[in-house]
């Protein structure tokens, strides 16, 4: 598995990222900084990971998304490499345009920082395949931008396209219709604002995230 994690400056998950993918996928990914023009050959899978790129400033995301590379990030994903977008990165996904919608302020403006009860809602995509649909799962998350916003047209058309993946089982943010994470219609990019990156050790108090890079890894062999 030939991984990468794109770093940002302001990234600050990216390390427990690399850890992650190191573990489950047996091999340590390639650090690639924003500025770089070229992703490595043969990529696998692509991380955004969390953080507060560029300080957050003018919007969560939105200048991360103008980096270099994200040139590069986007044709990859348009070729069909699985791409996983957590917090700081699905915001980025979002600002992108590699997923609908868009993240705001939490509702009640508060920084939210604990455990999530997540459902799986989606369990046929190559990043759930682990989990059972209708699973709830324990996940944690860490944000003061995740009130995932889109028009009703775009959440009926993700809702019937089983194109939201997670949900929250309890109001975290604001989020429309409690949603926590969505792909793209192709199935191979993933924005998610919960950190499956922090539980994938029983030290760090849960594995639920393990198994969603352990099905992206048994995914990929299983078409290889
Ligand atoms: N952990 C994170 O990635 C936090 C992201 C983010 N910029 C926010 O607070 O909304």
């Amino acid at each position: 598995m030939n991984s990468a994690v794109i770093t940002f400056p302001g990234s600050n998950c990216d390390r427990d990222m690399m850890v992650a993918l190191r573990d489950v996928f047996g091999k340590a990914p390639t650090q690639v900084w924003h500025r770089d023009t070229a992703l490595p050959d043969n990529l696998d899978f692509i991380a955004l990971p969390g953080g507060f790129s560029y300080g957050d400033y003018l919007r969560s995301g939105a200048m991360a998304a103008n980096s270099p590379i994200m040139r590069e990030v986007k044709a990859a994903a348009e070729r069909g490499v699985p791409v996983l977008g957590v917090c700081n990165g699905f915001q980025v996904l979002t600002e992108a345009g590699l997923l609908p919608g868009a993240l705001m302020r939490n509702a009640g403006q508060h920084f939210v920082c604990r455990d999530v009860a997540l459902k799986v809602e989606n369990a046929q995509t190559l990043f759930t395949a682990a989990y059972e649909a209708g699973e709830t799962i324990t996940i944690p998350v860490a944000h003061h931008d995740g009130n995932y916003f889109a028009d009703e047209a775009t959440l009926d058309a993700l809702e019937g396209d089983g194109r939201v993946v997670f949900r929250y089982t309890q109001a975290t943010n604001g989020s429309r219709r409690d949603i926590a994470g969505i792909v793209n219609a192709g199935g191979n990019v993933l924005g998610m604002m919960p950190h499956p990156e922090r539980a994938i050790d029983p030290a760090h108090g849960g594995t639920d995230g393990r198994r969603l890079f352990q099905a992206v890894m048994e995914g990929l062999a299983a078409t290889a």
